[in-house]
């Protein structure tokens, strides 16, 4: 059994991002990661661009000026200015090449076709430079940088509509136990809806994982090893549900060590998710999760998910933590680190009743978890705790 620190640190250590790239639209990449770095195919501003509503200047030395013509937004005309003339401009056009400054109209006075300036104005005021975010030929986002709403802002203002970014690992989810039944079927008894798969493809496809295959496996030896065999060739992660503990039905732990999978850790000190399994089969990352749901759900956020992201070209992404006041005590029994499911409101955590493995109702109404190393026993009401931010 190893602390959970030591899991993190080897997920980091052993996943590293796919070396594949696929090219999509900018708008459908938002999330991703830039594979390579891009270049501005322009300049950005194109042109010098009018800041305001108001008057482009050749600036002189008096407060008049001569107005001799009109510049609009997406105008291609050009008027030649002599020194102490003005040309009509709004936000967005371009700046004649002959003027040096614009000013605002609420601060000029107008008198027929003349203007008078009420307050001075310095060379440059409110012009844009040509290329001011980024110059034609130079990088405009470097090779791993994520794709925000902002990235694909920029990339498409500068006229690029494709770019590469590191392709999105292709998951294979796999749920063991004949116990298992698809919602939507009778209940007959001593069975259970299945549940794991259904959570972790909503999970996934929330957080932008779409390729993803779902299998059920029954407590049988010889389907498990032939399943987890065939969806590790197939897949670059393969995430496993129940059948990792000790019982005489849990086939997973024989079969990844049949096939074989390097284990890289099994058994974290936690609670929920003792019986976490991680290895590796050549580029193939496997989490085999114990089947309780909380658990599953929770080892999902905390150790998969980070490894999704760093598979995908995120290799800095780190699950969120902050510090915020408790407003509950609770007494920890064991030294197992726990992974309470609890709720952030106003800048202070509740921790929630109920916080078995087996229990969904609980993390239903969680949006964060209070960490308890494995060294504390107890929280106190008041006391600031770890609380780790679920992307949910
Ligand atoms: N003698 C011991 N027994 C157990 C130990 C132990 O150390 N010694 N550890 C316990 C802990 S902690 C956990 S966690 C579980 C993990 O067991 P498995 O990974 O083998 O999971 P299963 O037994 O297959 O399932 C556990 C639980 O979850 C339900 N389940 C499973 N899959 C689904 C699904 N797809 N949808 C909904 N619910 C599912 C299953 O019916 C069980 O109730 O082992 C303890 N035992
Ligand atoms: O490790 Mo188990 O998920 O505590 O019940």
């Amino acid at each position: 059994m190893i602390p959970v620190i030591e899991a993190v640190k080897i997920i980091d250590k052993q996943v590293a991002p796919l070396e594949e790239s696929e090219q999509k639209s900018v708008l459908d990449s938002r999330g991703q990661i830039l594979f390579e770095d891009v270049f501005a195919p322009i300049n950005m501003p194109p042109f010098r661009q009018s800041a305001m509503d108001g008057y482009a200047l050749s600036l002189h030395d008096d407060t008049f000026y001569k107005v001799i013509d009109e510049v609009q937004a997406g105008d291609g005309h050009h008027p030649i200015l002599k020194t102490g003339e003005a040309v009509r401009i709004f936000t967005g056009a371009p700046v004649p090449d002959t003027a040096n400054a614009v000013i605002m109209q609420e601060k000029v006075t107008v008198a027929n076709n003349k203007i008078i300036l009420r307050q001075t104005v310095s060379t440059g005021e409110n012009i844009r430079p040509m290329g001011e975010q980024v110059k034609k030929d130079n990088i405009a986002l470097t090779k791993g940088t994520k794709i925000t709403a902002a990235a694909v802002g920029y990339l498409t203002s500068l006229g690029i509509t494709k770019i590469n970014v590191y392709k999105k690992p292709s998951i294979g989810v796999i749920v063991t136990g004949n116990e298992l039944v698809a919602a939507g079927s009778p209940l007959t008894y001593g069975r259970i809806f299945e549940s794991n798969s259904e959570m972790l493809l909503s999970a996934l496809r929330g957080l932008g994982y779409t390729d993803v295959t779902v299998q059920l496996v029954r407590d049988d030896y010889a389907e498990t090893f032939s399943v987890l065999e065939k969806a590790i060739d197939q897949h670059d992660l393969v995430l496993i549900t129940g059948g990792i503990s000790v019982g005489d039905y849990d086939y997973v732990g024989k079969a990844l060590q049949e096939i074989p999978v390097e284990q890289l850790f099994y058994k974290v000190n936690q609670k929920p998710g003792k019986p976490l399994f991680f290895g590796k089969k050549k580029n193939t990352n496997v989490f085999a999760l114990p089947g309780n749901p909380a658990a599953v759900l929770s080892c999902f956020y905390i150790y998969v998910y980070p490894a999704l992201q760093r598979l995908s070209g995120d290799i800095g992404y780190k699950i969120p933590r902050i510090k915020a006041k408790s407003k509950s005590d609770f007494t920890k029994k064991g030294n197992r680190a726990q992974f309470l499911k609890a709720e952030l409101k106003d800048g202070e955590v509740t921790i929630l009743e109920g916080q078995s493995s087996a229990m969904l109702q609980t993390f239903a109404l969680a949006n964060a978890m209070v960490y308890i190393p494995e060294e504390k026993d107890e929280v106190l009401i008041g006391e600031l705790v770890e609380v780790i931010l679920m992307p949910i």
